[in-house]
């Protein structure tokens, strides 16, 4: 088991620049698989489930070449459907959340397709009804065999229509919007997510040739062509590692500087850690964050108390509530966390209260967060990374803290955050990866 040490109470200092995004990232591999010709991929983040899903894709028979440490080209000319067959697919299409997007490009293409059901964080419930609604809106039929835990679809002859999501799903949206590149006619897709994931996506499918309109928007329309050409694209700079390094910065009382960060891209996140009290100065594409002694949340208008809840974009994204929510642990003041999108994304906080933090857990969705304001600090423990996300915010708690804290299952954090430790270390991190199970 991979664990990371980290010793508690090092102020960092420096540049550090954010990973290419990996929510991005897995839709953007997914499409390369609708077009024969080469796509050429730029600032790929290196994190475990990128890298699965590249590899899914060889094994597939894409044609994947390295061109440098963050670059790829793909030639998807000559897919072998039989491997879609095998438990090998079986195996690798399940270990990651991110598989589920060859769905939509293998239907457009090739008329079929099926996927085992994919994995990712163990964060509530993660239903896929969105997607598979939408394939069968476009003519597709679908059908789930239980005995061997396989997704189906078929449909040789794809049709544009009009559909009205259920949810704004965001691998659903992109999921349907590559069928309908390729499908006969228009395509409307009303409530679709609006991610900046889903508008580079929209952005590359139109530079292949594609007819997208609404971009950014929750009303997608889609003229389905009959081929897509190859492109090249760059990944984002990834907005949840931006924030989880404002969150960092906050806690550990660092000056840092986040280079590149497409602020434009990152919508209402950096209000929302100003609205915690910390102070963060735009300049020109970087972040700067001078060191803070203190920092006091925000009350709302009416003197209420502040809650941070998710939604989907515009608003707030899930995948940083949990870093907001270890970074009011130090602030001066009160805030509410509400998770309204998944309801087991809350339970590391018992991590938290353990460490010293003054945390009510209300139920599954609501966590209330009484901050210390540097009165007491917290202190170094063993725990477990349950997912992606809690796993850094246990790693901020970590490296505020006053002794050494170990921290379990560091392999979940590698799912999505680069080289982390290295990274971190440079900035004056005392970190180090050790095997956990000696
Ligand atoms: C690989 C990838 O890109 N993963 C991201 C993607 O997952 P993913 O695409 O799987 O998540 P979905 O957008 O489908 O849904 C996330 C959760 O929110 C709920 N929901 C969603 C939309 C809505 O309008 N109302 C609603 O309640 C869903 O039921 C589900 O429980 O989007 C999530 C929501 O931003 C992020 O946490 C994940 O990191
Ligand atoms: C929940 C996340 O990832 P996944 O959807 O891949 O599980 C995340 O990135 O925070």
């Amino acid at each position: 088991m991979l664990s990371f040490r980290i010793e508690g109470g090092h102020r960092l200092k420096g540049d550090i620049i954010p990973q290419g995004a990996k929510n991005e990232a897995l839709q953007i591999v997914c499409a390369v698989l609708l077009t024969p010709e080469p796509v050429t991929i730029h600032n790929i983040p290196d994190i475990r489930d990128v890298n699965k899903l590249i590899e899914l894709l060889g094994d597939m028979g894409v044609v994947v070449e390295k061109l440098s440490s963050s670059s790829y080209r793909f030639t998807a000319k000559d897919i072998d459907l039989n491997y879609l067959e095998s438990d090998a697919y079986r195996l690798k299409g399940s270990a990651l959340r991110g598989s589920i997007m060859v769905l939509g490009p293998l239907l457009a293409r090739f008329g079929k397709s099926r996927i085992p059901k994919p994995g990712g964080d163990k964060i509530g419930r993660r239903r896929l009804d969105t997607h598979f609604l939408g394939f069968e809106k476009l003519g597709a039929k679908f059908n789930y065999d239980p005995q061997n835990g396989f997704y189906n679809i078929d449909a040789s002859n794809l049709q544009g229509c009009y559909m009205l999501l259920d949810e704004a799903s965001v691998t659903g949206t992109a999921n349907i919007l590559m069928a309908a590149v390729l499908s006969k006619g228009t395509t409307t897709i009303y409530h679709a997510a609006c991610e900046p994931y889903i508008q580079q996506l929209c952005k590359m499918l139109n530079r292949m040739g594609a007819k997208i309109s609404g971009i950014g928007s929750n009303l997608l329309t889609i003229e389905g062509v009959d081929y897509l050409k190859g492109t090249e694209h760059t990944m984002l700079p990834d907005m949840i590692e931006i924030g989880s390094f404002i969150g960092m910065a906050a806690m550990t009382q660092s000056e840092i500087t986040i280079k590149n960060a497409g602020v434009e891209h990152l919508g209402i996140i950096p209000e929302t850690f100003r609205r915690l009290g910390i102070r963060l100065d735009i300049k020109g594409d970087d972040i700067y964050i001078p060191a803070q002694e203190h920092y006091e949340i925000d009350t709302f208008i009416d003197g209420s108390i502040m809650t941070v809840s998710d939604h989907p974009w515009p608003g707030f994204t899930p995948d940083l509530l949990s870093i907001v929510l270890v970074t009011a642990v130090q602030a001066k003041g009160t805030v509410l966390i509400h998770q309204k999108m998944f309801e087991s994304r809350l339970f590391f906080v018992d991590k938290l209260i353990e460490m010293g933090s003054q945390i009510i857990l209300c139920d599954p969705h609501r966590a209330t967060v009484i901050g210390l304001n540097r009165a007491i600090p917290l202190r170094g423990i063993r725990m477990t990374s349950p997912d992606i996300r809690a796993g850094v915010s246990l790693l901020i708690a970590a490296m505020s803290a006053k002794g050494v804290s170990i921290i379990d299952n560091a392999e979940q954090i590698d799912r999505g955050y680069q080289q982390i430790d290295t990274r971190l270390r440079n900035l004056g991190a005392v970190i180090e990866r050790i095997d956990g199970s000696k």
